[in-house]
């Protein structure tokens, strides 16, 4: 029996002006599968997850998600259906506290009459579901739950942004390189925690530049050009000179790829 995909899009289009950044532009993940996305500078990658994060809306073309035409009016849209982006600025508070930052804006509240906004945030609870999730994915590195997030490392904040989009993305995780400003080590880390979430049955998105990372994690890799996508391959089968060239125009993949 062939697998469905979980998200899939079919001919999307997003044009800024007289750029089109999308250009009928496919895409598939599958159920628990890390799939990379790549392409050179200016292909349209961040467009694309953009729009599969509802943080810009396609001119023209489809999203399903598990078989249900999706339309995310913005990237808490996206995030109410489960799929949860962690973008190269982590969008963290860093004066705030590793727990604080794990909910921003999903806080955990006190029971009472009155409306949320104006009840007792649950800290206990907030805290101790923060550290149950850093648990789960081996993170506990991290020694207070309550140390603030400008005390922590690259890596240990990337690490706090994948937890934080783990625990809440329920179906889809997509990771804008996360690897990008981190020392060897504390990519590594990153790395693990990838596949951690991976195991934990959430299929990843993961877009980078860095192809020694995205062959090592990825199970199949999207190569985005000219705004869509050319062909997937599966690491096993190409070089990561091929893939580069494929990214750059230098060399055609052959049909069969497009299949993988
Ligand atoms: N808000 C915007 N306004 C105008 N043009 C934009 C905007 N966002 C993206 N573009 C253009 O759309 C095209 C695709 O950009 P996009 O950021 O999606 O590419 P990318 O593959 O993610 O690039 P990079 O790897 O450099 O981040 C580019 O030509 C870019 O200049």
């Amino acid at each position: 029996m062939t697998q469905e995909p979980l998200l899939k899009a079919h001919g999307l289009v997003k044009r800024y002006g007289r750029v089109t950044a999308l250009d009928q532009c496919d895409f598939d993940l599958m159920p628990g599968e890390i799939l990379a996305v790549i392409g050179d500078n200016g292909a349209g990658k961040s467009s694309l997850i953009k729009a599969l994060s509802g943080a810009i809306q396609p001119d023209d073309g489809q999203i399903t998600l598990e078989g249900r035409p999706v339309r995310f009016a913005s990237p808490l849209d996206a995030r109410s259906h489960g799929i949860e982006c962690v973008y190269q600025t982590l969008a963290m508070s860093p004066a705030l506290s590793i727990a604080d930052n794990m909910f921003m804006g999903r806080e955990l509240r006190k029971p009472g009459i009155m409306g949320k906004w104006f009840r007792k945030l649950d800290r206990p609870a907030m805290e101790k579901f923060a550290r149950e999730k850093l648990t789960e994915l081996g993170l506990m590195t991290i020694q207070n739950i309550n140390q603030t997030i400008e005390t922590l490392s690259g890596g240990q904040r990337q690490g706090v942004a994948v937890a934080r989009a783990a625990a809440f993305g329920s179906k889809v995780v997509i990771l804008d390189e996360p690897t990008a400003a981190l020392g060897v080590k504390e990519s590594r880390r990153v790395l693990e925690l990838i596949r951690d979430v991976r195991s934990r049955g959430i299929p990843i998105i993961l877009i980078s530049h860095n192809m020694p990372h995205v062959f090592e994690v990825a199970d199949r890799i999207h190569i985005h050009r000219l705004g869509r996508r050319l062909c997937v391959i599966k690491p096993d089968d190409y070089s990561m000179s091929d893939a580069v060239a494929f990214m750059t125009g230098a060399k055609v993949p052959e049909e069969a790829a497009t299949a993988a």
